[in-house]
């Protein structure tokens, strides 16, 4: 069953186009990804769905409900953690979770939900003196004090240090399979990977793809990539000669060589016919990120 259903969504703000054509659907129990670098149009796309924001054109439906028609039957559906819900430094942890329970008429036990989140030794702690990954699992619980359907996370593990983002992933796990469906917009490929049923890849307001990881990245072909500190100079074009290889690029003494089928050997051995050895050398299969330039001829990050 489709929770949500997004279609040819359009918005403009008054300088600029931020969603141009965005249509995609989000089935029953599926983390869903929005992913796409800075500025795609991600968050507006999902302020839509949520309807903190009105389409210029276009349709939303959250179970059925039109997002602009009935915000109070929305409200009992879907839960959101968006980027700009800050709270005041001085409201304690219980203080939030009883305001946002009071919202709804049969909202879950707070108390039990800041469990689930490991916060219940913070219960009294003042908003402004929890850690970063502290203020993201309180939002989670924010939006999930109203028991919703769905619930839309965006960017919820940015800024937050490795461990702390891999206690957050698995959190966001662990809400799914509590039986909530999870829209989560993301800029991080990582997480999208690691989350994600399936993937919508934005880029300047329209959908670009959709799919599971797997599926995103089987587009690209099986593309590699080789990374290596080369024991001499060479050109470029030496590589890019070769019909495996699709780019070169360097990063200090290091080169990054992109390509397909049987790269690493004909590289090697390239290189080696110019007496070249590539120290250090890697072999990185493809990821998101590949799946999003070979798209977009753009990176993501
Ligand atoms: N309230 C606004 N008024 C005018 N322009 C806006 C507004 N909000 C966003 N934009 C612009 O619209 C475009 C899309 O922004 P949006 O926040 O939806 O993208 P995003 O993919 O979520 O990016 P980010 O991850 O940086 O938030 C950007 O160019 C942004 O500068």
């Amino acid at each position: 069953m489709k929770i949500i259903e997004v279609r040819n969504l359009h918005k403009r703000y008054p300088d600029h186009v931020a969603v141009d054509d965005v249509s995609f659907e989000v089935s029953d129990g599926e983390i869903f990804g929005i992913l796409g670098p800075n500025g795609a149009g991600k968050t507006t796309s999902v302020e839509c769905v949520a309807g903190l924001r009105t389409p210029d054109r276009g349709t939303v439906r959250v179970t059925g409900i039109d997002p602009q028609q009935d915000r109070d039957a929305l409200r009992r559906v879907l839960g959101t953690q968006l980027q700009s819900a800050a709270l005041p430094d001085k409201i304690k942890v219980w203080e939030a979770m009883d305001l946002y329970a009071s919202f709804y008429p049969d909202p879950a036990d707070w108390s039990e939900l800041l469990e689930r989140v490991g916060l219940g030794d913070k219960r009294g702690t003042h908003f402004g003196k929890l850690s970063g990954g502290q203020r993201q699992r309180l939002s989670v619980a924010l939006a999930l004090v109203g028991r919703p359907r769905v619930a839309v996370l965006d960017e919820l593990t940015t800024g937050l240090d490795p461990q702390a983002r891999r206690d957050t992933w698995e959190l966001i796990e662990q809400v799914r399979d509590s039986g909530v469906t999870i829209v989560l917009v993301t800029h991080f490929m990582e997480e999208a990977e690691r989350l994600c049923d399936r993937v919508a890849l934005i880029d300047a307001g329209r959908v670009v793809a959709t799919d599971s990881p797997a599926g995103l990245i089987a587009q690209v072909g099986g593309a590699q990539r080789l990374r290596f500190r080369p024991t001499g100079p060479f050109s470029d074009d030496l590589l890019l000669a070769l019909p495996e290889v699709t780019e070169v690029a360097r990063s200090g003494q290091q080169v990054v060589v992109t390509g397909t089928g049987d790269l690493a050997s004909v590289v090697m051995l390239t290189l080696a016919n110019h007496q070249i050895v590539p120290g250090d050398l890697r072999i990185e299969q493809a990821t998101l990120d590949d799946a999003f330039l070979a798209l977009t001829g753009r990176k993501l990050s």
